[in-house]
Formats: structure tokens, sequence, C-alpha cells
């Protein structure tokens, strides 16, 4: 299996700055790479990276992208006087030219090719470059917004080209829509380009008609272009996850990625002048945690924006810090999306609907949207161009990102003898029993003085103690009598004041008493409605075809079972396959993988002894390797995405991070 993350920075890209007084332009200094690297230093994770060295990029590679009549311009800017500097950049918008910012622009793109020829070429899993000038605005031949080469939209055409990528994901998370890369790739369907951007009803900067969430590319390309705007700032974790859980991950998902780029802008993190948003440096460990079982992990992160030097630092860490394998942050008090957030996730999902088979049942345009469409256009006239005030929000604080601390076993497994342990693994038995443990159990084991399934008990007991003690990351239990390990699991779990989320995969009901107290809550796949309506913490999840509808569960995980779990935020993930259930393979690692994301990784895999054959692939996602790909995904049932919208409606006055619709509340 395929490891490492790669870092790619050279300080050579700090060596240009803003030679004259540009209001516009003096965000962006060289502290920004600086202050960057220096913290992944004093965090000890350049030491956990593998240091790839930049390279200019050639000719041909920037030709990939922009004119040749461009590309002889920007050549002359190393000898160009100061005032010659000042004129060359004034035919363009918000950027600045330096004698040395086309050897840093070159190293920039550069930076880029050597990341993907790294991924692709297996010597790495992923990696992030921290480059400048940035990329995503710089259109064939125009500079903009900072930006000299389109960096990621090289890369994109570079991967395709060179490497015989077929299918790009780009996830522009940057607080800006990098117009530039939507330019670049509006007809081409083989380039996937996700961005959401302030907005504010096209006042915000750079201003287009064309950031809208309407704009969802051109011919071929229709549907391949995905525009969240932010009509509001303050936009904050719950409103970011939200976007990610009903729009980017569905459709990423089925588009089904050989290779993701990110343009990975921190602009988007509180603190920051440009997007002056509230979310929280640790969302960006959660936001890069989501994306790494596409493309079979291979995502590749090049920084873009970022401004407020403080959450630049710290955004920069916790993507790298997941990049690396490390546990996610809890993912504090989440509530739900806002209403113009809500309202952008709604009409998006509406936009796009024609293209995607994963949101054919999406709602139509709220009607709100169409009367205020014509409003728009009548304000098209008034817009007139804001003066820049200064943005004080140095002000502005925040707590520092929590410590991640990997525990030092990764994956605990308790296997029947004759089980081999995977390699990486640790086998675990439980050097304390307790003695008073049959009488604990009594209510759940049926035969109190059944030897083996006491000490498996007792082994999984203690497991979940070392879990919760964060001796252990995770762990994979094999047993005879699955409801009734889980049983017990429910059992010991709440008698340790811990919320667990269960996930259940079966074929029949099973038969399981939760008390609606809260401290657990389950999610039961199964191919049958279950009769009993339970209380808000029992959610039964009915396939048609049972769990072997690979489209059907993955709708499911990534709309219904991701939102509910980091609203409810567990201490633990219980994930259990039940013996009759055909779930396959990978879609039992993706949902492993996937739900890595709660509870920092403390996720707890039961399975009957006799599913062998799964061990090794369990174990291989709980040690953090990436979970292979489904493929393109087929749309889900049509019966299945009803019952799952009736669900929806029902849990959501509880669950508000489920909502996918904007409240008519015009
Ligand atoms: C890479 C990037 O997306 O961060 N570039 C942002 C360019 C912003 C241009 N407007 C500046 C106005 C200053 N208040
Ligand atoms: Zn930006």
């Amino acid at each position: 299996m395929q490891t490492g993350t790669a870092l790619i920075y050279d300080e050579e890209m700090t060596k240009y700055k803003l030679l004259w007084v540009d209001p516009a332009c003096k965000i962006e200094v060289p502290e920004r790479l600086t202050v960057s690297h220096e913290a992944l230093v004093k965090n000890g994770l350049v030491d956990r990276c593998v240091s790839v060295p930049v390279r200019e990029a050639t000719d041909a590679d920037i030709l990939l992208v922009h004119s040749e009549e461009y590309l002889e311009a920007v050549k002359k800017t190393p000898f160009m006087t100061l005032e010659d500097l000042m004129e060359f950049t004034q035919q363009y918008g918000d950027v600045y030219f330096h004698p040395n910012i086309y050897h840093c622009a070159k190293l920039a793109a550069g930076a880029a090719l050597q990341l993907v020829d790294n991924v692709m070429t297996g010597k790495v899993r992923n990696g992030m470059a921290l480059v400048r000038p940035p990329g995503h605005h710089s259109m064939r031949s125009a500079a903009n917004g900072f930006c000299v080469f389109n960096n990621v939209s090289i890369a994109a055409q570079y991967a395709k080209q060179k490497h015989g990528v077929e299918r790009v994901l780009i996830v522009d998370w940057d607080v800006h829509h990098g117009q530039g890369v939507q330019y670049c790739f509006e007809d081409d369907p083989s380039v996937l380009y996700f961005s959401w951007h302030r907005y504010e009803h096209q006042k915000f900067w750079p201003q287009l008609r064309e950031s809208d969430y309407d704009c969802v590319g051109k011919a071929k390309g229709a549907g391949f272009n995905i525009n969240v705007p932010w009509n509001k700032v303050g936009m904050q974790n719950t409103d970011y996850l939200s976007v990610f859980f009903h729009v980017l991950l569905p459709v990423a998902y089925e588009f089904c990625p050989d290779l993701v780029l990110v343009c990975a802008g921190f602009d988007a993190a509180i603190g920051d002048p440009e997007g002056e948003m509230c979310a929280t440096p640790d969302i960006f460990a959660h936001l890069t945690h989501l994306l790494m079982n596409l493309a079979d992990g291979k995502v590749c992160a090049v920084l873009e924006g970022g401004y407020n030097l403080t959450s630049l630092a710290q955004s920069v860490c916790q993507t790298f810090q997941t990049l690396l394998g490390d546990p996610t942050p809890l993912p504090v008090n989440l509530d739900g999306p806002c209403q113009s957030a809500l309202e952008s996730v709604h009409c998006v999902r509406s936009a796009q609907k024609p293209y995607w088979s994963c949101l054919k049942h999406a709602a139509d345009l709220p009607t709100f949207e169409l009367s205020t469409k014509r409003i728009k256009v009548v304000e098209e006239e008034e817009r007139t161009e804001k003066v820049e005030e200064e943005k004080n929000t140095e002000e502005i604080v925040w707590p520092d990102p929590p410590k991640r601390v990997s525990p030092c076993v990764r994956t605990a497994v308790v296997l029947p003898d004759g089980v081999d342990c995977p390699d990486g693994c640790k086998r675990f038995t439980d050097l304390h029993p307790d003695p008073l443990l049959g009488k604990k159990l009594e209510n759940i084991l049926k035969d109190s003085n059944d030897s083996d399934a006491l000490s498996t008990l007792s082994s999984l007991t203690a497991l979940i103690e070392k879990m919760e003690t964060n001796k252990i990351c995770n762990g994979l239990v094999l047993v005879r009598d699955v409801s009734m390990a889980m049983m017990c699991v429910v059992q010991h779990a709440a008698s340790l004041n811990k919320r667990a989320l269960i996930v259940c995969v079966a074929n029949e009901a099973i038969p399981i008493d939760l008390t609606d107290d809260g401290k657990t809550i389950m999610v039961h796949f199964s191919s049958k409605e279950s009769e009993e309506q339970k209380g808000k913490y029992y959610i039964p999840v009915c396939l048609k075809k049972g769990c072997s509808d690979t489209s059907g569960i993955m709708q499911a995980v990534l709309g219904l079972v991701l939102p509910l779990g980091y609203q409810y935020n567990p201490d633990l993930v219980l994930l259990v396959r039940m013996p009759d259930c055909r779930i396959s393979e990978s879609v039992w690692q993706q949902l492993i993988g996937i739900l890595q994301g709660l509870a920092q990784e403390h996720t707890l895999v039961l399975m009957q002894e006799n599913e062998k054959a799964s061990v090794t692939p369990s174990a291989s996602t709980l040690l953090g390797n990436p979970a292979p790909r489904l493929g393109p995904l087929q749309g889900p049932q049509s019966d299945d995405v009803e019952a799952l919208e009736r669900l929806r409606q029902k849990l959501q006055s509880d669950w508000t991070l489920l909502q996918t619709t904007a409240p008519d509340s015009r």
C-alpha cells in the first residue's frame, strides 16, 4: 500500500513582493509562506513528510493552459524597470509584478507538477505544495488576483497528458472563485471543478455573473462545473460541511475521479480579511479527510490564498496532519447551516440536478430564487465598484486547534485463533479480565459460563476503554454472536458515559431495544422496512436491494449518516456487519474510511468470526489506507431515495445538518 505525504516548498518563492503602493495587493506578502513552513517545522510535521524539490515549469507545461503571447509577455518582466513593471501590471486586475515573480511563478506551477508526478508514480500517497504566486484566478492570457500562472489548471492538464488520468476532480475551497479554472475547463467533462466562494449576490470580488450557482459548465462540460456562492459572510464549520455532504461528496463519488487536486486557499478560515468567514482552522482537517477516500487517496493540495498569518499557518498544519493520517479533531457542537447557506445548497443542487443521478430527486429551485433572479438583473446596472475599506479582522480571536495525538497503537484486533493478525495491527487480549463481567452482562449473555464468549466480550470492553483513554485508535473484533457483542458494546459505552454512533449493516431487522436516552444512536441499514418507528436515536434505512446496493448505501452514508454523525459528535463509532448482509468489501471499506472522520478515528469494527476474508481489507482501512474506489456510481433506486427523503423530513427538525432545502420563508 502506498504511503507517504509529500511537502513541496522552496524559499525562493518568498523572494518577490509588492514594490509600490496598492491597497488591493498589499495582503499578498512573502511571510505567508514563511509562517506556514515555520509552523510545519515547529509541529514536527516537516520531518514526517517526504520533502520533494520544486522545479521550474517548462514553456510546454505553461502552454498547456496559457497562450504564447501571454507567456512571452511575462517572460519580459524580469528585465523591466520599476516603471515598466507598474505599467505592465496596469493591464491586469488585482495583481502585481516583480523582477523575480516570473521565476517564482514557474516554481509554483512546477511544484504542482512535481506533486502530481510523485503521487501518480506512487512515490507518495498524497501531498501539499506551499507556493506563491497562487494560481486559480489567472486566465489563458491574463494575470489576475495575485495569480500569474494557473498552477492547478496546468497540473490537471499535465496529469491527463502525461499520466493518462481520465477524470480529475478539482476542489477549490479558497474563499474566492477560481474563475481561471472555470474558464479553462468549462466545456471539459474530464475535469470536474467545484468552488465555493464569497459572492454576496455578485457584490464581492471578482463580481462575476458566471460565478453564480447556475453556471454549470458548457456543452459537453455541462454539469462539470459547480459553483457554490456564499451570499453572506460569517459562514461557519457547519455550513462548509453541509456543502460537502449535500453537494460535493455525492457528485464526487458519482464522478469517481482518478485524481483529486485541491485549490487549497485558507482565506476561507476565520480571521481572514478577504473571506470574513468564521470557520475554524480544524475544519480543514475534516475537509481533507472527506476527500481522502476518493481516487484511492491520490490527493494533491496546492496553496492558493490565505492572508491572516495565524489562521493560515494553523490551517496548513491541520491539512498536513490529516494527509499524514493523524486522527481528526472532534467537530465541536455543530448546529445546522445558516439560512443563506441552505439557500445556496438548495439552489446548487437544483441547478445540478439534470446532470447527476445522485441529485435527480433534488428539489426544484425555490420560488423566491426565481423572483430574486429578476431583481438581481435589475441590480446589475446599479453595481458600483465598492471602495476598498480596511478590514480590521486582526482583532478576531479563536481557540487554538486541539492537539491531535496519534495513539501508540493504531489498530488493535481481537481474532479467533487461527486467524492471522494483519500486518501493522496489534493483537489485543484483556490482561485483567473483570471477574464480575459475567454478572454485569448476564442480561445479554444467554449462558453466563460460556467461557470464550466471556473472554471475547472482556477483550471487547477492555478494547473500548483503551480507545477511550486514547491508547488505541481503532479496533477490529470477530465474534461468534454479533448481536450479543453489539449489545455488550452499547451497554459498556453507556456505562462509561460515552456516546456511541452505531452503523449496522444487516439484511433483516435486528432485535435491539435502544434506550432512547441519546447515549447511543443507531443507523440500521437493511432491506426490510422496520415496522416500529423508534425515536430520533434509531434510524432505519431501508434499501430495496439490500446492502449490496452500492449507490443506495453511499447516498445514505454521505447524505444522512455523515451529517447525523457530525452533528451527534460521538466518542465512539461502532460499525457492525451482520452475517446476513451482502455488502461489498469496497463499500464496507468506504464506510470504515469515511466514518473515521468522527470520534477522533475511534472506530470499532464488529464482524462474524466466519468473515475471515474481510479481516485484511477492513484492517487496511482502519490503518489509514484509503478505501478502494467504487467506480462511477449509478443512480440509487427511486423508492429508496423517496424513503430516504421521508426519513430526512422526519429527522431534520432534530438533526438540522440533514437539511438540503431552504424553507420557503420569504
Ligand atoms: C488566490 C486568491 O484567491 O486568494 N486571490 C485573491 C485576490 C483578491 C483580489 N481582491 C483584493 C481586494 C483587497 N481587499
Ligand atoms: Zn482567495
